[in-house]
């Protein structure tokens, strides 16, 4: 593991969201967020609710645009230094093909198309040959204890724990140099969340780099190297009520 270059390097990070349908209220999230992640960390995001921790999760996957600062990742394929805020869509759906993982608390399903296919994809788009991605799928999906007679099944009609674990395997399968996790634990019972606690650590042992957001406090302690304390700048009630008395 090389100390010396971050994974991911954000400097001065700012977030306000305008609110067009309350005369452009202006909603600051995020003022000047500076942080770096080298390999094997595991950044945990502390803050209460309405603090901006998804905002800034999705802001390093590129699916928010940050107002102001830098968001800096080497890519995997060149080792290029890429800025998220400043950066093609062609280069972005690469990036996150190689360099950047994301799993959201929720599963986006695609019809027809089996458990165990979706949870092998992003394998497969890294190069891998379908026999060999099927079978690393059955391994996670075996780990997480989805029920093998689940796996040929779309996940549209699973219950919210069973997809949430499709969803971990899948951000799990390909292993990138960073990987989002949006309270990847909050629909799990405890022995899946040990499991996911276990491939977290794994993956950081292997070189991978982590940012997540987690519920459950045992888990934070669990998996955190790192902290990034953020605080609740405004909320949208104290706006929505100067919205009314203006
Ligand atoms: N797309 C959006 N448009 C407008 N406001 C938004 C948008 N996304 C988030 N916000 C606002 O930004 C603030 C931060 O939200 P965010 O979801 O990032 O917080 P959080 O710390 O993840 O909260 P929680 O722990 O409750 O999930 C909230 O006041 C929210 O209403």
């Amino acid at each position: 593991m090389n100390k010396n270059h971050p994974v991911l390097e954000v400097h001065d990070l700012s977030k306000t969201f305008t609110l067009h349908q309350q005369g452009g209220l202006e909603l600051p999230v995020l003022n000047a967020v500076s942080f770096e992640v080298h390999a094997g960390d595991c950044l945990v995001l502390d803050g209460p609710s309405g603090a901006g921790k998804s905002s800034l999760l999705r802001c390093l996957y590129g699916n928010y645009l940050a107002s102001s600062g830098e968001i800096l990742l080497r890519a995997a394929d060149s080792g290029e230094t890429l800025d998220l805020c400043r950066i093609s869509p062609q280069r972005l759906t690469a990036l996150r093909r190689d360099t950047v993982g994301y799993v959201s608390q929720f599963l986006r399903v695609i019809p027809r198309v089996s458990s165990q296919a979706l949870v092998a994809e992003p394998l497969q788009a890294l190069g891998a040959g379908r026999e060999e991605a099927m079978q690393r799928a059955a391994e996670l999906l075996a780990r997480l204890n989805l029920p093998e007679r689940l796996w040929g099944l779309p996940p549209a009609t699973f219950s919210g724990g069973e997809q949430q674990r499709v969803n971990i395997a899948r951000g799990f399968i390909a292993p990138k140099p960073l990987l989002l996790l949006d309270e990847p634990t909050a629909s799990l019972d405890a022995a899946n969340r040990a499991v996911v606690i276990t491939l977290i650590r794994e993956a950081c042992a292997a070189g991978q780099a982590m940012v997540g957001i987690f519920h459950d406090a045992e888990v934070r302690e669990a998996v955190a190297t790192q902290r990034l304390p953020l605080q609740a700048l405004s909320s949208a009630a104290s706006h929505a009520e100067m919205a009314m008395a203006a």
